[in-house]
């Protein structure tokens, strides 16, 4: 059976992404709009009640106006804004999150794919958190730095532009209100919403999310390794996350924000120091990879009930 699929926002940073992703792939069919039309009100009302899913790569407003197109209740919606992230009645799309997220996916009508930012955090604190290592009330902090596609066509013409002048390192969000804090501090489980601290950086893609812990100030004081098993565990036989070993994060010097490249991989390390009783957790990702695109693609094939990994690029 072919799944009919509309990407509304098809023709920014995020939505070109998707299509690359699934171009080719016979069990799906696309409806596309001419560009004189993809605004039009009128046609996209259309193109979303046409569509078996609709994935919304769009600004927030948008994001809400064209669910509220929908006026049918078989159109399944995959929305990649913030829009719905912690809205009632959605699911989070991190199939990875805990036990059991993925088969609530597989059978919802309404998917909020993640943040980039919340993706690399969740996946290295909310295994600690189920795990009861970190306790809930604790008090957590991330910082990193982003490739500057995360802004979209608006940041990649600050960066890109004839007169522009970027900076290498900027960080912000300095207002500490970044709009994916309330997503990291539901998701996580954390009584507290995180602090944090966030970067752009002068490269076009890729992304690094960093927890620091005093292991030693936690409840029973637990070992970096065990910090490292918790996390082996939970990602075991994945295709998409990996956590490097404790000798291959020994062995290394430091991460690049182009570990993973252009791919949808997601890959995770626990750098610590047994001495200190201190560690380092470091997310490695594409923004626009599995911080955007490919966890959008992962969530398609997930309600088309297709193998999960299909058209990504591992
Ligand atoms: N970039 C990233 O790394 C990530 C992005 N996201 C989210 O995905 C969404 C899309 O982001 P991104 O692709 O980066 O943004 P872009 O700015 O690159 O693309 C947004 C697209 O939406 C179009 N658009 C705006 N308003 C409307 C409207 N009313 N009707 C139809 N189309 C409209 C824009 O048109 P036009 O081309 O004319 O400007 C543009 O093509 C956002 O919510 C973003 O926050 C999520 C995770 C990561
Ligand atoms: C570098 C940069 O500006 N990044 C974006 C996040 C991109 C992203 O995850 O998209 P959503 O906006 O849909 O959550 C930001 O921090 O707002």
């Amino acid at each position: 059976m072919t799944t009919h699929v509309f990407i509304d926002g098809g023709a920014g940073t995020t939505g070109i992404e998707i299509a690359e992703r699934l171009a080719g792939r016979p069990e799906l069919s696309f409806i596309t709009l001419a560009d004189d039309q993809r605004k039009d009100a009128q046609a996209r009302r259309t193109a979303l009640n046409d569509a078996d899913v609709v994935i919304l790569c769009l600004p927030d407003e948008a994001a809400r106006e064209a669910v509220s197109l929908i006026a049918n209740d078989r159109t399944r919606v995959i929305d990649a804004s913030t829009a719905h992230r912690v809205a009632n009645g959605w699911t989070y799309g991190f199939p990875e999150l805990e036990p059991g997220q993925r088969e609530k996916l597989a059978a919802t009508r309404f998917v909020a794919n993640p943040g980039c930012w919340p993706t690399g955090f969740l996946a290295l604190v909310r295994p600690l958190v189920l795990a009861g290592l970190l306790p809930a009330e604790w008090p957590v902090t991330l910082s990193g730095a982003s490739g500057y596609s995360g802004g979209g066509k608006g940041m990649i013409a600050d960066y890109e532009g004839a007169d522009s002048a970027p900076s290498a390192f900027r960080p912000y969000g300095l207002t500490l209100a970044h709009k994916h804090i309330p997503e990291m501090h539901r998701y996580a489980g954390l009584a507290m919403a995180p602090l944090f601290a966030p970067a752009v950086a002068n490269v076009y893609r890729g992304m690094l999310v960093e927890v620091p812990l005093h292991l030693s100030a936690l409840p029973g004081s637990p070992s970096v390794a065990a910090v490292q098993d918790v996390l082996a565990a939970a990602y075991e036989g994945s295709p998409i996350v990996s956590v490097a070993t404790a000798e291959e994060s020994a062995a290394m010097s430091g991460v690049a924000i182009e570990h993973v490249g252009a791919t949808d991989r997601l890959a995770l390390f626990a750098f610590g120091n047994a001495d200190s009783g201190q560690v380092r957790l470091v997310a490695a990702l594409d923004n626009l990879g599995k911080g955007a695109a490919g966890a959008a693609v992962q969530n398609l094939n997930i309600l088309a009930g297709l193998p999960e990994t299909t058209g990504l690029r591992l």
